[in-house]
């Protein structure tokens, strides 16, 4: 039971569904909408006879064409899923013109659907059971609270960083300045928690300006829902979900509910290591790392928006690659267009030194667009992952146990290298100058890589072991039982119980 309207201005129910409904708001990108998507289907399915059906409302990134022709793709694909789930576009909005830098941007691009989400609950014919927005797009509890219905935020990020916003609002009173001249160079967040160094702050919190002041926004802001949907395993974050939960209670005050935190990840990916014979469809990639040994081979891949190097990083990197003598997968994009925030198709003869590809022939793929990563990550062959840490890369890694090298460039990147690092000891550090533009030298890439893949490092035998033990937690988090498995039970009956249907269970 699957439909969605044409997009347009015009709001039309397609297949009116009795059902009590959970609506999702996500923010249409690579990083946010896939894992809310597929998490708003493991909770239908986890309801156990719950009864409620899914509705998703898809705010138009007229600046960026091929995330919506992703969009398009999701529903074509889920037409035959058999779930009871509905789509709607909601009408374009004129993009904000003044906004200052890309939170700015999307944070008031989301605000300006306000008056279309409303509209559109108002019009849905099915009751509504919870809705469920992106944690950017907190301004849209303002149309919740008006039609009185419950509201859950989904945040596609770690624990680690959930406690940093809501730290947020108490830190901003307390520090006058900017948060990265803290005196002591490290910024307290809730008790219990390890304090954060400065220089590995999420980049709209270094600085108050209107990015940083949206986070102070949302920080306050999540305290209104009902519930805060991370996609965490509880297993790998204990002592920072413990504290979140902690500091919710005491901010909430006396006669106030806190909202629940619920840890439902990692989002589900591919389930098994894949090698061998997949027919004529298999992907280059996937085709290449057939002919590779188990284990040989560290993907190199920077996310939705990262690939992209100048060129004495691009040098460095070929270099530091060629001189590991390590297999490798590298994702190698060329320069986004100007005003995009995502990367173009690499040409790599321009882009790569001369005799680079001749020379690891064999030992090496470079690839110059968008990669299958979650099936190129479950492939036997690879056996490390130089990342940039966006959050969904990260739970990818651990999902195949697969070790880390972290190299983060923006966002809170820098704040997951250092919880993999030192906290979670999944990965082998590198250095990577923040104050050079994430800049890595070349004999920097080439000693991780070889403590990564080789098999005398002390390094690199901790983090496979922290690695595999990794894995063994996300797997089990997700089984019949495990606390992301109950935390999705959870979040199923209580969103039932807001629209009287959990008799229904
Ligand atoms: C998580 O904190 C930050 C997230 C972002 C950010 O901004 C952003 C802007 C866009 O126009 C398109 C996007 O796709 C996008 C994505 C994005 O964050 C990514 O999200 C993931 C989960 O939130 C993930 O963990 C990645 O690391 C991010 O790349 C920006 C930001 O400051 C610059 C943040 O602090
Ligand atoms: O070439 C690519 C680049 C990225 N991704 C996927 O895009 C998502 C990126 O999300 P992440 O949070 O890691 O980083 P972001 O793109 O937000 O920086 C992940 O699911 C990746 O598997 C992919 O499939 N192929």
């Amino acid at each position: 039971m699957v439909g969605a309207d044409s997009g347009g201005d015009e709001l039309k129910v397609t297949m009116a569904s009795a059902r009590p409904t959970v609506v999702l708001v996500p923010l249409c990108v690579p990083s946010h909408l896939p894992s809310m998507f597929e998490s708003g289907k493991r909770l239908l399915s986890s309801g156990g006879g719950h009864a409620m059906s899914l509705t998703v409302f898809f705010m138009q990134m007229t600046m960026a064409p091929n995330l919506m022709s992703g969009v398009a793709d999701l529903i074509r694909r889920e037409a035959g899923s058999g779930l009871d789930i509905h789509f709607r576009y909601l009408p374009a909005v004129e993009l904000p013109a003044d906004s200052h830098g890309g939170e700015d941007f999307i944070m008031r691009f989301i605000q300006l659907h306000a008056p279309h989400v409303k509209a559109a609950l108002s019009s849905l014919a099915a009751p509504v059971a919870a809705v469920v927005v992106d944690y950017f797009g907190t301004t849209l509890l303002d149309v919740t609270h008006e039609l009185s219905l419950p509201a859950y935020v989904y945040v596609p990020t770690s624990a680690r960083m959930l406690s940093l916003i809501l730290r947020l609002p108490a830190l901003d009173e307390e520090v006058p300045g900017a948060l990265e001249d803290i005196n002591g160079g490290a910024v307290a967040v809730l008790p219990g928690t390890p304090p954060v160094p400065v220089g590995i702050l999420p980049t709209p919190l270094l600085k108050k300006d209107p990015n940083y002041a949206w986070f102070v926004y949302h920080g306050k802001r999540f305290l209104e829902a009902a519930g805060i949907i991370v996609e965490t395993v509880a297993e790998l974050e204990p002592a920072t979900l413990a504290a979140i939960t902690e500091n919710l209670r005491a901010t909430a005050g006396a006669g106030r509910l806190a909202p629940t935190v619920y840890t439902i990840g990692p989002p589900p990916s591919v389930k098994v290591k894949v090698t061998g014979d997949r027919g004529e469809q298999t992907h280059e990639c996937l085709a290449w790392l057939d002919a590779q040994p188990s284990a040989s081979v560290v993907l190199l891949c920077f996310g939705s928006m990262g690939g992209s190097f100048p060129e004495p990083q691009l040098h460095e990197m070929a270099d530091g690659l060629e001189r590991s003598g390590h297999r490798f997968l590298w994702v190698l994009r060329g320069p986004p267009p100007s005003g995009s925030p995502f990367p173009t198709d690499a040409n790599l003869d321009e882009l790569l030194p001369e005799g680079f590809l001749e020379r690891t022939e064999g030992r090496g793929l470079v690839w110059p667009t968008w990669a299958p990563q979650k099936d190129i990550i479950a492939h036997s062959a690879v056996g490390g992952f130089v990342t940039h840490c966006g959050w969904n890369s990260v739970l990818e890694g651990l999902w195949h146990g697969v070790p880390l090298v972290p190299w983060p460039l923006f966002a809170e990147q820098h704040l997951n290298a250092f919880e993999l690092v030192s906290v979670m000891g999944v990965a082998v550090a590198m250095e990577v100058d923040r104050k050079r533009g994430n800049f890595v030298v070349a004999a920097e890439l080439e000693r991780a890589l070889r403590g990564l893949m080789g098999d005398d490092s002390e390094e690199g035998l901790r983090a496979r072991e922290k690695a595999a033990e990794a894995k063994a937690l996300c797997r089990n988090a997700v089984e019949e039982g495990g606390s992301s498995y109950a935390s999705l039970q959870k979040l199923a009956r209580d969103m039932s119980k807001h629209c009287g249907c959990e008799a229904a269970a």
